[in-house]
């Protein structure tokens, strides 16, 4: 489980994050959204520890991340997979290649020990036949999947994605959500996601805190989003006729 304790993040004058508090449990999928500039990545970066909040606590198992030492904090970086925006793969390296890397960077597995756990984590993102492949070579939903795969291989506690779905047609984005939805469940990790695809907001919300401003101005589930009157999610969210649409019929079929 990840607490957020008040974080307040700022760039000279500009504040960028203005006290946010929520708490992430573990095996759920955990949404963060919000209009162009209004924090994401910076809180992001904060909970990876990339940057460190001005005020406040980012609180991984109880344990105060300002709190620990260098060590510590490099130990607990080590049980976070990352995946990043555009896949950020190795051009010059293998598919299997990129997922070992990790393996390879923090531990001292063997060759086999590191290649039995490559194999196990590519068949379980359904790359069977793309070892050898270079990443020019595949798909961007297989890319996607490849830095997935890379992200899990050491089979870390908590997940971040940085906009999954960028660049991907809908129905790929919506295998990839799925595929990162069944993960968290399966490995019981916490899982947090930035995005702007409202698909992925419907499907896998279980929890979504939606930013504005640098204030949470909501959270609650894929649920509850239907049925909000804040009218600052309500526009955001149901800004296209498609989805005002899809929330009318919810809310109709419910009452
Ligand atoms: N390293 C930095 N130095 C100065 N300002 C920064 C830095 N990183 C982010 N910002 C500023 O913080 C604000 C929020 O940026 P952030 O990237 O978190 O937005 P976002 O919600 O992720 O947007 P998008 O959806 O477009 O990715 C922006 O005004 C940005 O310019």
């Amino acid at each position: 489980m990840i607490k957020v304790d008040d974080i307040h993040k700022s760039f000279g004058d500009a504040h960028i994050l203005k006290g946010v508090s929520t708490q992430f449990e573990k095996g759920k999928t955990n949404l963060i959204i919000g209009q162009s500039g209004s924090g994401k990545t910076v809180f992001l970066k904060c909970l990876l520890g990339l940057f460190s909040p001005d005020k406040g606590n980012i609180i991984y198992n109880g344990k105060i991340y300002s709190n620990l030492s260098g060590d510590q904090q490099r130990n607990l970086r080590q049980e976070i997979g990352m995946v990043f925006q555009g896949s950020a793969l190795f051009d010059s390296m293998t598919v299997e290649e990129n997922v070992m890397f990790p393996l390879d960077m923090f531990t001292k597995q063997s060759k086999s020990e590191m290649q039995d756990r490559v194999d196990i984590v590519l068949r379980r993102v359904n790359l069977i036949d793309a070892h050898q492949k270079y990443p020019s070579e595949i798909s961007g939903g297989m890319q996607k999947r490849v830095a997935i795969a890379r992200a899990i291989v050491m089979n870390p506690k908590y997940l971040f994605c940085d906009e999954p779905n960028s660049g991907l047609d809908p129905k790929t984005a919506i295998l990839i959500d799925n595929l990162i939805h069944e993960i968290t469940q399966e490995f019981d990790i916490t899982t947090v996601i930035n995005t702007h695809d409202m698909n992925s907001v419907m499907e896998i919300g279980e929890k979504i805190i939606f930013l504005k401003n640098g204030y949470k101005e909501w959270e609650g589930s894929n649920k509850e989003i239907f049925k909000t009157d804040n009218k600052a999610v309500t526009d955001f969210v149901y800004s296209s006729d498609l989805f005002k649409k899809v929330r009318q019929m919810y809310l109709e079929e419910r009452n």
